[in-house]
């Protein structure tokens, strides 16, 4: 796989901090999460659903023995993961003058919201937080409606951990020349506004002139936009350009030249009406049937399960099972030598590994039972647990 053989330590974070460690243990890395010991039974159900291909070491950080053990790991790691506010690592003495200076060759990712630096650096947020002040929340929602926030895809994940394994691939590339590793400061703030690039760099074309919720590709306009259909499912319609607009219109049944102009916008809200109340008319399957085959650009809105059977990501093979039969997305894009393999087992628990990664990392036996029994580890008997 294309990451195999770089070595990845990640420091367990909530949720964007897991996306970005499993996307690059699905392209060959070994990513190792180092979780916070939790000296209870409760630490095998653990929260992190983002953790396919990892294992897992119980470290606490808080202590001396702890924190010199990640010093020592990071001394024979390409990359290490950090998700907490700014000051955390600086204050466990594991800053990246430190590490860096141990292991020049070390890329720090440091994953935040809101950035290493500036007003907010050192302040608790969320994904909400991040899209709000990135500008692109004022942008989404429907008319006269506040802006809506899409659960937490956009600034999590989309502009922070996908953003963060780019700036960890391109870090590695660079590195292959350099020989030199760098910290990373991955502000999701700053990632989902880059995301949102284009609409920034449109916003003199006149495709956001309206307010929100009345634009082309804001839920303005009639030929991109969600309807119900006669069984309570949803069809997306996104026919922009002409050419596909007309057959959206001759899968309607309506006739194009008893229309206003596509681009009439004081028309619109008219036509949103007229497309709502004809596919009323007819079930999703219905229309599917009208529409697939066609360039109408009129597609089903899936639920997770629909989405999972459907024949075109069926013949694509483009959501897996694990062992556990758990289906989710086969990892994307598709590299044509060197395809993500994705791991079939479950999820690690809490500390499973925290042994076998010390030795591989050269602890010996004895300094293992020693970080133990002075509790700067976590052993898990999954045999007594289970
Ligand atoms: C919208 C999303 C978040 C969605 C996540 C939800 C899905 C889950 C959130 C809560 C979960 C529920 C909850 O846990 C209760 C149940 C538990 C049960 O087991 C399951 C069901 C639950 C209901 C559970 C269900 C779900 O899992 C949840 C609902 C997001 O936006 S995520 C993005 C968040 N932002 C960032 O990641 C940006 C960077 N990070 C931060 O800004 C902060 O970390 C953050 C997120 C604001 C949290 O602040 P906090 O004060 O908690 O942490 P930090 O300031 O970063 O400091 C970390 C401290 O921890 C110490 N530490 C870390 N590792 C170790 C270690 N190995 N050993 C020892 N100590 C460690 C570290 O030293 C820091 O200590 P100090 O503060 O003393 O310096």
């Amino acid at each position: 796989m294309a990451l195999s053989g770089v070595r990845v330590l990640e420091l367990a974070g909530l949720a964007p901090a897991p996306l970005c460690g499993m996307i690059l243990a699905d392209f060959g890395a070994q990513v190792l999460r180092v979780d916070r010991p939790s000296r209870s039974a409760a630490a095998l159900a653990h929260t992190d659903v983002q953790a396919r291909g990892k294992r897992s070491l119980a470290l606490d950080l808080k202590q001396p023995q702890g924190a010199a053990v990640l010093r020592r790991l990071c001394g024979q790691a390409d990359v290490l993961i950090e998700p907490f506010r700014h000051g955390v690592m600086e204050r466990l003495g594991l800053g990246p003058e430190v590490l860096l200076q141990e292991n020049p060759r070390l890329i720090y990712a440091r994953l935040t919201g809101f950035g290493q630096t500036g007003k907010y650096a050192k302040s608790a947020g969320h994904d909400i937080n991040y899209l709000a002040l990135s500008g692109v929340l004022s942008k989404l929602g429907r008319k006269n409606e506040n802006p809506y926030a899409p659960v937490n895809l956009l600034a999590d994940f989309g502009g922070g951990g996908v953003m963060c394994a780019l700036g960890i691939v391109i870090a590695l590339f660079e590195r292959a020349r350099s020989g030199r590793g760098q910290v990373i400061d991955a502000s999701m703030v700053e990632g989902v506004a880059y995301l949102s690039s284009f609409l920034w760099k449109s916003q003199n074309l006149g495709l956001w002139s309206q307010p929100r919720g009345e634009n082309l590709l804001d839920s303005g306009a009639p030929f991109y936009e969600i309807y119900r259909t006669s069984d309570g499912k949803f069809m997306a319609v996104g026919a922009i350009e002409p050419k596909f607009y007309n057959q959206l219109i001759k899968g309607l049944g309506l006739n194009l030249d008893e229309l206003p102009s596509q681009m009439s916008f004081s028309h619109w809200p008219e036509m949103k009406k007229k497309f709502a109340s004809v596919f009323a008319q007819r079930t999703q399957a219905e229309w599917c049937s009208i529409f697939d085959d066609t360039d109408a650009c009129v597609t089903p809105v899936l639920s997770f399960e629909d989405a999972a059977l459907h024949q075109h990501n069926k013949e694509r093979n483009s959501f897996i099972k694990n062992d556990e039969e758990e289906i989710s997305p086969r990892p994307a894009p598709v590299l044509s030598r060197t395809p993500a393999v994705p791991s079939c087992k479950r999820d690690p628990f809490i500390g499973e590994h925290t042994e076998e990664i010390l030795l591989e990392f050269g602890f010996t036996k004895q300094e293992i039972d020693k970080l133990n029994s002075d509790k700067a580890i976590e052993l898990k008997d999954l045999k007594a647990n289970l």
